[in-house]
């Protein structure tokens, strides 16, 4: 099975690379600017149909949050309608899209786990060029699986394990909003999961549960408490580490708004996949653990 995600250099990208190196029924291609951009739709099209996959992954993205404030028409071209063009793509080839989405498309209204089904209502330029993103796919090409993940973290690209142990090196405290809750979820676990879907999707020819799923590391928390176990993480293994002061958002002003409760609820996915993602504490360890290593080994 021949597979394309899109992105050579993100987070989830550069994981499905290196996790499928142990599948052997799957080849996995990167594709990424300037071959594929998802701001020129001709040649997302060119470039996916030159590499004639069985599926695509849909990964790249404009993830710079507070960015997007200020710039919503580059975020849409590359959001709303570069996945569309990723999706139109796949269906001209008549192959499945897994497309990426975020917990982002919702409010933060409440504190129970969003469902694939409760409503949506995005408060930030980001979220909202994604939740057009999911729409379009969908219309694009019935063959879709979109899945919602939320506050990725690897030991690639940015994110905020690694930026809290940048923070560290310099820093005896750090402050963290206590007031926004979520599920860390590692990019390494995303790809098992994706490839997990691979396999499923290639053995069920007839596979019928196309849709939107939630995906996510397993157990909620808060960005602070987030740091906390990351800090942990790293000082067992005599890295950097900092005091975590608890603040309310209001003391952290960003350019976007958060959803203050973005927890997803992952029972669809189990039920259709057979697949439960790990912990999110175990991940970060691991992640923590390998960021540790790498940086010694002067990756
Ligand atoms: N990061 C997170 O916390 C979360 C992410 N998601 C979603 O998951 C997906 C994967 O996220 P993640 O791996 O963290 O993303 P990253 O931010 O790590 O990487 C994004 C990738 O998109 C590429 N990209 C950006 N603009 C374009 C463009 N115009 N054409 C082609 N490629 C482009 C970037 O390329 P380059 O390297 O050249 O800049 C980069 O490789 C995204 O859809 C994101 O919205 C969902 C929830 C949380
Ligand atoms: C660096 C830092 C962040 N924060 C806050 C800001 C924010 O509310 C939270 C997390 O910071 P980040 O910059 O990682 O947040 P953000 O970039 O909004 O992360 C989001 O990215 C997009 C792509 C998604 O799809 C989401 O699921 C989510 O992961 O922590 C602090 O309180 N103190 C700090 O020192
Ligand atoms: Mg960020």
């Amino acid at each position: 099975m021949k597979i394309v995600v899109t992105g050579c250099e993100g987070q989830v990208a550069r994981c499905l690379v290196e996790r499928a190196v142990s599948h052997r029924a799957i080849e996995l291609i990167a594709l990424g600017r300037p071959e594929l951009d998802l701001a020129l739709p001709q040649t997302v099209v060119d470039a996916i149909a030159a590499a004639k996959p069985d599926l695509v992954v849909s990964a790249a993205a404009y993830t710079a949050v507070d960015q997007a404030e200020d710039e919503p028409e580059v975020a849409r071209s590359i959001n709303s309608l570069g996945a569309a063009a990723v999706a139109c793509a796949a269906a001209q080839m008549n192959v499945p899209v897994l497309h990426l989405s975020t917990d982002y498309v919702f409010s933060g209204e409440g504190d129970e786990p969003y469902g694939e089904h409760d409503a949506t209502g995005p408060r930030s330029v980001y979220g909202q060029t994604k939740l057009d993103g999911e729409t379009a796919v969908a219309a694009a090409n019935p063959r879709h699986l979109i899945l919602r993940t939320a506050w990725v973290y690897s030991p690639f690209g940015k994110n905020f394990v690694k930026t809290m142990l940048r923070l560290a090196e310099s820093r005896d405290t750090v402050s963290v909003v206590c007031d926004q809750w979520g599920n860390p979820t590692s990019a390494i676990d995303i790809a098992d999961a994706i490839l997990h879907i691979c396999e499923t999707l290639g053995a069920d020819r007839q596979f019928a549960d196309f849709g939107t799923y939630h995906l996510v590391g397993s157990g909620s928390t808060n960005w602070s408490s987030f740091a906390r176990a990351i800090f942990e993480a790293s000082k067992r293994l005599r890295g950097p580490c900092a005091e975590v002061k608890d603040i309310p958002t209001s003391e952290y002003p960003t350019r976007a708004i958060r959803p203050s409760n973005s927890r997803l609820s992952t029972q669809k996915f189990e039920g259709v996949f057979g697949w439960k993602m790990p912990q999110w504490q175990q991940s970060t360890d691991k992640v923590v653990e390998r960021i540790l290593a790498e940086s010694h080994a002067g990756k």
